[in-house]
């Protein structure tokens, strides 16, 4: 296996989580599976300090979380949230807002058109953002997160509302984009199909326990 991104020790929170060991692996997609409420966002949001673990300790590319200054981690590993977060204003402005949070410079209309495409979005930059359907505010927000180009991804259900040929598309797209950029995702999802054909690691997760933990489903 590929060295780790993340590596979990002993790590507790609440009656929330608990995990004593865990590492996900660089450089490909992991799937966080597992039934409504059993902690997958919690632990999504501990991988980049949104929420703060009570004991033990999660290193990020073999740093403890608590060494990493908050800014540069969010800049290394950025999450996409459950619920599209969108600002108003235009398609445009909403890919933006983004780079300009981050301090990276800004991109030609060009690079913002072809990223939407790869989120299977067919809307104009000048389209007002309040008009998109839920579906597309959640590919505006992808679309968003691609633009920056963050080492890590850390994704909760991008899918969730979009159809199953969108999903596939993007799927298939944001795998590309992992394997030729080396990037790490790790995401959340409840579609199998999703998992059968883009997972190359799966952890399940039940009660805020880990309990499974294994290679591509078809390999088992
Ligand atoms: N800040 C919090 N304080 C107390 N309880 C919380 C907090 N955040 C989440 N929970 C609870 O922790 C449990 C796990 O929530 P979490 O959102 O991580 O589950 P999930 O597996 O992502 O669920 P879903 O698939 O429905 O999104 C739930 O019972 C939830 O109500």
């Amino acid at each position: 296996m590929n060295e780790s991104t993340f590596h979990i020790h002993q790590l507790h929170y609440k009656n929330i989580l608990s995990i004593d060991d865990l590492s996900i692996p660089s450089g490909m997609i992991t799937c966080i599976i597992g039934e409504s409420g059993s902690g997958k966002t919690t632990l999504l949001k501990m991988l980049n300090h949104m929420i703060s673990p009570e004991s033990g300790d999660i290193e990020i590319e073999g740093r403890s979380v608590f060494e990493w200054n908050p800014v540069e981690l969010r800049r290394e590993v950025v999450m996409m949230a459950q619920t599209p977060v969108m600002f108003g204003g235009t398609v445009k402005d909403n890919l933006l807002i983004g780079l300009r949070f981050s301090e990276k410079p800004a991109v030609t209309d060009a690079r913002l058109k072809k990223v939407l495409k790869d989120v299977h979005l067919d809307k104009a930059l000048d389209e007002e953002s309040d008009a998109l359907s839920g579906g597309e505010k959640q590919r505006v927000s992808l679309a968003r997160i691609l633009l920056l180009d963050p080492p890590v991804l850390l994704l909760d259900e991008p899918s969730s509302a979009l159809d199953e040929e969108t999903t596939q598309f993007i799927m298939k797209k944001l795998a590309e984009f992992v394997k030729n950029n080396k990037k790490t995702l790790v995401m959340i999802t409840h579609s199998t199909a999703v998992v059968r054909a883009f997972a190359d690691h799966i952890i399940e997760i039940n009660k805020g326990q880990v309990v499974r933990e294994s290679e591509h489903i078809e390999q088992q």
